[in-house]
């Protein structure tokens, strides 16, 4: 059991903000905390992880005090038994891709780092430099070398978000895979709803420092605060006008689509806003292009 009440003020892009989070996180739980960019998700992670003091509160992880203000306790980050997953991989360029799994064991096991390997597909790699690695390989590296420390707790801050799109959905099956065979408790930090939806069993969703709603993930993000019947956060690209209406070309993903508003709302956005997509009643078509499993 991880319970943790933390307070931090932090220096927002809009001015300053308290990070304000009381939780409980169960053993072997997949919490995935959701929210946009700057609302304090990987300030969190870092606070647990002991690289970021919190201003008050305390974290308390299978009944090891980590930090309390009032006793002035705060375990240093190599005594803190976490697995950290950074978005940029992190890894030593001047190692091979074994040596940075062996890197932080707490006992050196050659079998168990091929064990690791050898379930991620990736033992012809041992001798390699991770600079030669691929994206995808790289932060399955970074997995492995997190793993296997056998912490009790697995971190990770936006894994996925660098890697393209079909890459990134391999490893999120991957990392879905891990949790089930080690029932290891894991914290991810993103602002994807496919991994709040796909990985969690439960989701925290953070708005500027505050816990907006908690809940499993289609009561968070199915949620008539969070989405009305179908709803999608896109990308103005362009606006381009016509007589009477005009049509925003927008990024949904790594999708590109139109769709045509009235000039009175065009008026109102400008090229770079985060816009919300959403219709109350549709009748979608819906059409199978890709299927990961494969026919007998
Ligand atoms: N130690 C700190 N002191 C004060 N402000 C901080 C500190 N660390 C981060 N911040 C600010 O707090 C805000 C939230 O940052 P944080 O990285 O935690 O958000 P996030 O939700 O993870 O965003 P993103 O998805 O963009 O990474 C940012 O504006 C950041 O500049």
């Amino acid at each position: 059991m991880i319970r943790l009440d933390v307070k931090k003020r932090l220096h927002g892009a809009k001015g300053d903000f308290v990070l304000k989070v009381e939780l409980e996180v169960k053993e072997g739980d997949f919490l995935v905390v959701f929210g946009p960019s700057g609302s304090g998700k990987t300030t969190l992670l870092r606070m647990i992880a002991g690289l970021e003091k919190p201003d008050e509160g305390y974290i308390e992880v299978k009944g090891k005090v980590w930090f309390d203000f009032q006793k002035g306790i705060n375990l240093p980050p190599q005594k803190r038994d976490v697995g950290f997953v950074f978005q940029d991989y992190a890894l030593f360029p001047n190692m091979s891709v074994f040596e940075n799994i062996a890197f932080g064991m707490k006992r050196r096991d050659k079998d168990k780092i091929m064990e690791l390997l050898r379930m991620a597909g990736m033992e012809h790699l041992a001798n390699r430099n991770p600079t030669s690695l691929s994206g995808g390989q790289k932060q399955r590296v970074a997995l492995l070398r997190a793993l296997a420390r056998e912490p009790s707790i697995l971190l990770l801050d936006e894994p996925l978000s660098a890697l393209d799109h079909q890459t990134a959905q391999v490893l999120r099956e991957e990392i879905k895979n891990f949790h089930k065979n080690y029932g290891i408790t894991v914290i991810m930090v993103s602002h994807d709803k496919e991994d709040a939806f796909k990985l969690a069993n439960r989701v925290v969703y953070l708005l500027e420092g505050k816990v907006l709603a908690e809940g499993t993930p289609k009561e968070v993000l199915f949620s008539r605060r969070s989405s009305p019947k179908f709803s999608l956060n896109a990308i103005l690209l362009e606006k381009t006008y016509t007589d009477v209406v005009c049509v925003l070309t927008l990024a949904i993903g790594s999708e590109l689509v139109q769709v045509v508003v009235d000039k009175d709302t065009a008026e109102e956005l400008s090229v770079g806003d985060t816009v919300l997509v959403s219709a109350k009643a549709f009748v979608p078509v819906v059409r199978k292009i890709h299927s990961p499993h494969l026919k007998t």
